[in-house]
Formats: C-alpha cells, sequence, structure tokens
C-alpha cells in the first residue's frame, strides 16, 4: 500500500464518526481532501443527513462546496461536533506539528473548540518527539517577521521566511499574514513552547497542538491503527 492508499483508507475510517445533524470541522491538505471529498458523496446519495462543513481555509471550502459539503462559518454555529484533519508529526502523547498548508490559524481556532478532534496521518508522521523531522509554522504579522526571526534564537530555532511557488515573494496566508518556519532542535514540553511562542508579540499562532488531539488515525500496511488520548 502506498502513502495515498494509506490517506484514503484513514479518511474512509473517519467517515464512520459523522453522523445526521453533525457541523464538522473540514480540515486542510491533502489526507482531509480525501476526507472532505468521500463526505460530500455521502451527502449526495442522501447517507447522511444536515451535516454541514466548517472549512478552516479557502482550500478547504472551495473543496467542500464542489464535493456538495454545504458550509458554515464560525459565527453561524453554537458548537463543532467533531473536527477532522490532518497532521505533519505526532508524538507519543499526540501532540502535533501542523500548518504545512499554512492554514493553522483557522485549523487551531476550530479544532480547539470541537467536541472531538480527529487526526489522520500515514505512519511516517508519527514522530518520537516534536520537531524531530518537521519545523514549527508560526503565522506572524507581515511588519514584525524580521524582528520575530531574531527573537527565536532565544529558542535555539532558526527560521526561515516561507516563500511561494506559484508566486514570488512571501508566501501570504488566508489572513493575509507571513509563515516563518522555526526549526528547533528538540521540543521537550509542546505545551510550554506553544504558549511562549504565541507571547511574543506579532506572533498570530503557532503550529504546536498541544494536548488538542482526541484521536489520532494512523494509516500503515497492515491498516487502520487508532490512538487514543
Ligand atoms: O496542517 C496542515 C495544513 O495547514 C495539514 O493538515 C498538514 O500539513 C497535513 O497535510 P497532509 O495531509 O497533506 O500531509
Amino acid at each position: 500500500m502506498n502513502t495515498e492508499e494509506m490517506k484514503k483508507l484513514v479518511a474512509k475510517e473517519a467517515l464512520k464518526y459523522i453522523e445526521d445533524d453533525m457541523i464538522v470541522g473540514l480540515g486542510t491538505g491533502s489526507t482531509t481532501a480525501y476526507f472532505i471529498k468521500m463526505l460530500g458523496k455521502m451527502i449526495m446519495n442522501e447517507e447522511l443527513f444536515d451535516v454541514y462543513g466548517l472549512p478552516t481555509s479557502y482550500q478547504a471550502r472551495i473543496l467542500a462546496l464542489e464535493s456538495g459539503v454545504p458550509v458554515v462559518s464560525l459565527d453561524e454555529v453554537d458548537a463543532i461536533d467533531i473536527a477532522v484533519d490532518g497532521a505533519d508529526e505526532v508524538d507519543p502523547h499526540l501532540n502535533l506539528i501542523k500548518g504545512r498548508g499554512a492554514a493553522l490559524t483557522m485549523e487551531k481556532i476550530i479544532e480547539y473548540r470541537a467536541g472531538t478532534f480527529l487526526v489522520l496521518v500515514d505512519g511516517s508522521k508519527l514522530v518520537e518527539y516534536l520537531g524531530q523531522k518537521m519545523p514549527v509554522p508560526i503565522e506572524v504579522i507581515p511588519a514584525a517577521w524580521r524582528v520575530i526571526k531574531e527573537e527565536l534564537e532565544v529558542f535555539n530555532a532558526t527560521a526561515e521566511l516561507r516563500m511561494g511557488v506559484k508566486k514570488d515573494g512571501p508566501v501570504v496566508t488566508d489572513n493575509g499574514n507571513f509563515i516563518l518556519d522555526a526549526k528547533f532542535e528538540r521540543i521537550e514540553d509542546p505545551l510550554d513552547l506553544e504558549i511562549e511562542l504565541n507571547n511574543i508579540p506579532g506572533v498570530v499562532e503557532n503550529g504546536i497542538f498541544a494536548d488538542i488531539a482526541d484521536i489520532v488515525l494512523v494509516g500503515t500496511k497492515e491498516g487502520v491503527k487508532k490512538l487514543e488520548r
């Protein structure tokens, strides 16, 4: 089984958590994209009723609308039943690094408030400690990017301003901000670092999601493995 097949497998498994009348936070990225398309099919086939998606990004919103998932915005809902999203790293305590897709701020706003936060990954995302493979994306106010990059040296982190691929200059997030990708040596206390980074003036949000995930579904060659906190 290749990585794409594993992503599809966990996306299919995630559908089992969706019931009629639910508000579902829709994550960003390639794994969640499979989930959104499959959810749309179920809604279109009348296998699910009165399910609304709450997108975490323009990517999720556009895909949901194309796939037949009706969308709502955060200020229209009283509660979020479940949120489904991918991750870039998952440690043994189910702390996460997210934000490769630069959607971390809206993802955290929605996933923090969801009744259940369900994470979908393939086995390559499991790490012994956060920061093992991936930098921590930090969304910053554009005017402050250079000073924050320097201030991150206090944490022994080296940060790079994320540059666009099909765009000249820096990536601009859905909220109009920049992203610094900060490589830390080893993140010993994710919750502490998450709070400390958000205390730097000019930081909007960072990609450490400590103590938020409830369930992680891991796609492996042997099938789906469920990890729970
Ligand atoms: O945090 C994210 C976007 O901001 C994604 O959920 C994360 O990067 C995982 O993406 P993929 O499923 O494509 O590997």
